[in-house]
């Protein structure tokens, strides 16, 4: 899946601006950005709803909005907002989903997710909880082994053990081979669950890279404990907790740093990587 320099406006209102991003075979890609900043318009063109003013966004080399339909049958989607027909059961839903996908869809595999995922067949959508109906949008998605999947914040609504569940079945997808974009505004779940992620913010990507390059770009957090006077460090930024001094250091300086505070006297120390939350916050200020 690769998407380039996307853009789209609505009328005059900024949608995206420049998006791009490439996702390969057993890759999910975290694409990280708050509210309104242009995750499900990227979505949307790739899922075939809207067509970009500039760049391309290709499935299978096909230009999406405009070719959808020779690959959507290798699409699976989640969308944000879950919005079936409200007066079907989901039962009959499902008949309604195979017969979509020409009845290929392999029936033991659609068991083994209502049953992992616990899904009331019997219910009319309309009676259904937004967790409940995540749930059924799940299965849609991944019931027929779909190469490529594109999930808008899948999580959202879901409780912490259905969120396991959730994980441990895209993480299989993965190994068999899938293309997943996994579209999140919870760093921790990206951190957890993605391979490479790319950020956004005001419809631009300004970080992309690895899960694990993106800790590496940024700071350590060094705990020292029983510092005595070490008037030499207060030019490093730190805070200090009981007995602990925690130093927040961009790793370009770390070497500086440690050197500065092998000058000093102290108990013991701890560099531990920040969580993925903490350097988001620390790239939106
Ligand atoms: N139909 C529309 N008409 C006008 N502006 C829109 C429309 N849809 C989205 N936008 C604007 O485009 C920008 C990107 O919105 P988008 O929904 O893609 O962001 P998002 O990252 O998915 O946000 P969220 O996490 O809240 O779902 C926002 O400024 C939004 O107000």
């Amino acid at each position: 899946m690769v998407v380039k320099n996307l853009k789209k406006y609505y009328g005059k209102n900024k949608g995206i601006e420049n998006v791009s991003f490439e996702i390969k075979e057993h890759e999910i890609l975290g694409l990280i950005g708050p509210n309104g900043a242009g995750k499900t318009t990227t979505i949307r063109i790739l899922t075939g709803f809207l067509k970009p003013d500039e760049g391309v966004a290709l499935i299978e080399n096909k230009k999406m909005p405009y070719e959808i339909d020779s690959v959507k049958e290798n699409i699976g989607y989640i969308p944000g907002e879950v919005n079936f027909y409200e007066d079907m059961k989901v039962k009959e839903f499902l008949n309604f989903n195979r017969s979509f996908y020409k009845n290929k869809i392999d029936i033991s595999y659609e068991k083994e997710l209502i049953d992992i995922l616990g899904i009331d067949l019997n219910k009319k959508f309309k009676a259904l909880s937004l967790g409940n109906k995540k749930k059924v949008a799940i299965l849609q998605a991944l019931v027929h082994r779909p190469k490529y999947l594109i999930l808008d914040e899948p999580t959202n609504g879901l409780d912490p053990l259905v969120q396991q569940k959730f994980y441990n079945l895209i993480k299989k997808h993965k190994e068999e081979g899938a293309i997943i974009l996994f579209s999140s505004h919870v760093l921790s779940e990206v951190e957890k669950i993605c391979d490479t992620f790319a950020m956004i913010k005001d419809g631009i990507i300004v970080k992309s890279g690895t899960i694990e390059g993106l800790k590496d770009i940024s700071k350590k957090l060094i705990y020292v404990y029983g510092l005595k006077e070490a008037s030499h460090l207060e030019k490093y930024k730190y805070r200090t907790n009981e007995n602990v001094y925690i130093f927040e250091i961009k790793n370009t300086n770390l070497k500086e740093f440690l050197n500065d505070l092998l000058k000093a006297d102290f108990e013991d120390l701890e560099i531990k990587n920040p969580a993925l939350e903490d350097i988001f916050l620390e790239l939106y200020k």
